[in-house]
């Protein structure tokens, strides 16, 4: 049969095992979303908890904290441990906090210790703005220059990074190395084992950040012997906009200070003590700050209860039969339109697939006009997630053929090739 038939497709629906969890989404009506990997949708489920949990605040007030089905005082902590088989953590090195900024600002406080001849961040010259600006501004916060200590590895082809190259910047000036798991644009899969047997064997504290790959890729950080990660939960795990993210601290760094103390990071039965000396929690907790936001970690209660039915592994299968199927398609369908492919083909590329296109600021305008929502990311990225909980083969067969239909009638033209406020 040919690929590249709608019934094709529907037959690779029919086979799929995880199909059935498309009923739990609300998609939005008459379109294609292909962003789970910027925002993921809203799941009945995750609905439900956040509903549940405005109920505890109706109905108990300030007793909600202790009481009621998800007394949010121990939330945090229960939906670490919850994630921490996502992340290939323990129970005890998960918390639930913060935002990917602030985890990173968090973390990168507690490990940072440039001394000596050993004073500077190992980073990518990749790496998603948000993460360099806040390596460079604890950088600044030591009294140092981040022009100086701030060391982006480069990248050969503007769009993955060499494992090699990045082992060999790991020197004896390195206090502390801060790198993607999944790379944002391309959806690179960095060997992060690697890297971390490197880091660990030249004795520099390595951290991850999972952004883009928690929920759509397994890890094992704890066997790996990662130092630390954080990452948001608002993508793949589908917490909504600004839900919490959160951190994994190796255990062998249980005790140090956090670099950002706060209340919240205190041993849950002292908190209330109230005392001007804390004493903190014994685990990733001491890693928290203030009062959690429970209404944004409401709906990751319902939201990781699929991920923890059907496991990582089953979620990457499809995933990967996904990007597979849409870039068998591309490939059938899409030849003639000058289309480059900026995400590696092999099994390392994540849950996003990455079109590269000099108009790709208006073919995404012109998708969007059409019912499928990508996402742009400049300069001529068009990035397209086919997400392994909610898309159908039959998603992605219409997406490559509504793209085909733009280009071959060229009504992308009709939009001016700039990017939106928000791309
Ligand atoms: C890889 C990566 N790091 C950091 C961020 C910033 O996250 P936040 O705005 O939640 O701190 C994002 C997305 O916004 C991201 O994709
Ligand atoms: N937090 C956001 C707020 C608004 C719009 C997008 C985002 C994203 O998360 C973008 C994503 N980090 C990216 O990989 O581009």
């Amino acid at each position: 049969m040919d690929i590249n038939t709608l019934e094709y497709a529907q037959k690779l629906d029919s086979q799929d095992q995880l199909a059935s969890y498309r009923q739990e989404f609300y998609l939005p009506e008459q379109k294609i979303y292909m962003d789970g990997n910027s925002l993921g949708l809203l799941s009945g489920r995750a609905e439900r908890t956040l509903l549940e949990l405005l109920d505890s605040w109706k109905t108990l007030g300030i007793d909600g904290w202790t009481e009621g089905a998800n007394p949010w005082f121990y939330m945090a902590e229960q939906l670490g441990e919850r994630m921490c088989t996502l992340v290939g953590g323990k129970e005890s090195e998960v918390i639930a906090t913060g935002s990917t900024t602030t985890n990173l600002h968090q973390l990168v406080s507690t490990f940072y210790k440039p001394s000596g001849k050993r004073t500077k961040i190992l980073a990518d010259e990749l790496n998603f703005p948000s993460d360099i600006y806040a390596l460079q501004s604890q950088i600044r916060l030591k009294g140092l220059d981040p022009d100086e200590q701030l060391v982006r590895v480069k990248s050969d082809d503007g769009l993955t990074l060499d494992e090699k190259r990045i082992i060999e910047a790991m020197t004896d000036e390195v206090a502390l190395i801060v790198l993607p798991a999944v790379l944002y644009r391309s959806g690179q899969v960095l060997n992060m084992k690697a890297l971390t047997e490197a880091a660990n064997e030249k004795g520099i504290p390595i951290g991850f950040d999972l952004c883009h790959s928690i929920g759509a890729i397994p890890h094992e950080l704890h066997d790996w012997g990662a130092d630390f990660a954080f990452w948001c939960t608002y993508k793949h795990l589908n917490g909504g906009p600004g839900s919490v993210g959160g951190l994994f601290i190796h255990e062998r760094h249980f005790g140090k200070a956090a670099g950002l103390a706060g209340w919240f990071g205190s041993d849950k039965t002292k908190q209330f003590d109230m005392d001007h000396k804390m004493t903190a929690a014994a685990d990733a907790g001491a890693y928290q700050i203030g009062t959690p936001h429970i209404l944004s970690l409401a709906p990751l209660i319902g939201s990781l209860e699929m991920f923890e039915e059907l496991g990582m592994e089953r979620i990457r299968e499809k995933s990967l039969a996904l990007t597979s199927y849409m870039l068998e398609c591309i490939e059938g369908e899409l030849s003639d339109y000058s289309f480059g492919i900026g995400n590696p083909i092999d099994s390392t590329r994540g849950g996003h697939l990455l079109l590269l296109h000099e108009e790709a600021a208006r073919i995404c305008q012109a998708l969007k006009a059409e019912g499928v929502i990508p996402d742009f990311r400049a300069p001529d990225g068009i990035r397209l997630a086919p997400v392994a909980l909610y898309n159908s083969f039959e998603d992605v067969w219409h997406t490559v053929q509504i793209l085909k239909r733009i280009m071959k009638d060229e009504t992308y033209k009709q939009f001016p090739n700039e990017r939106g406020v928000v791309a």
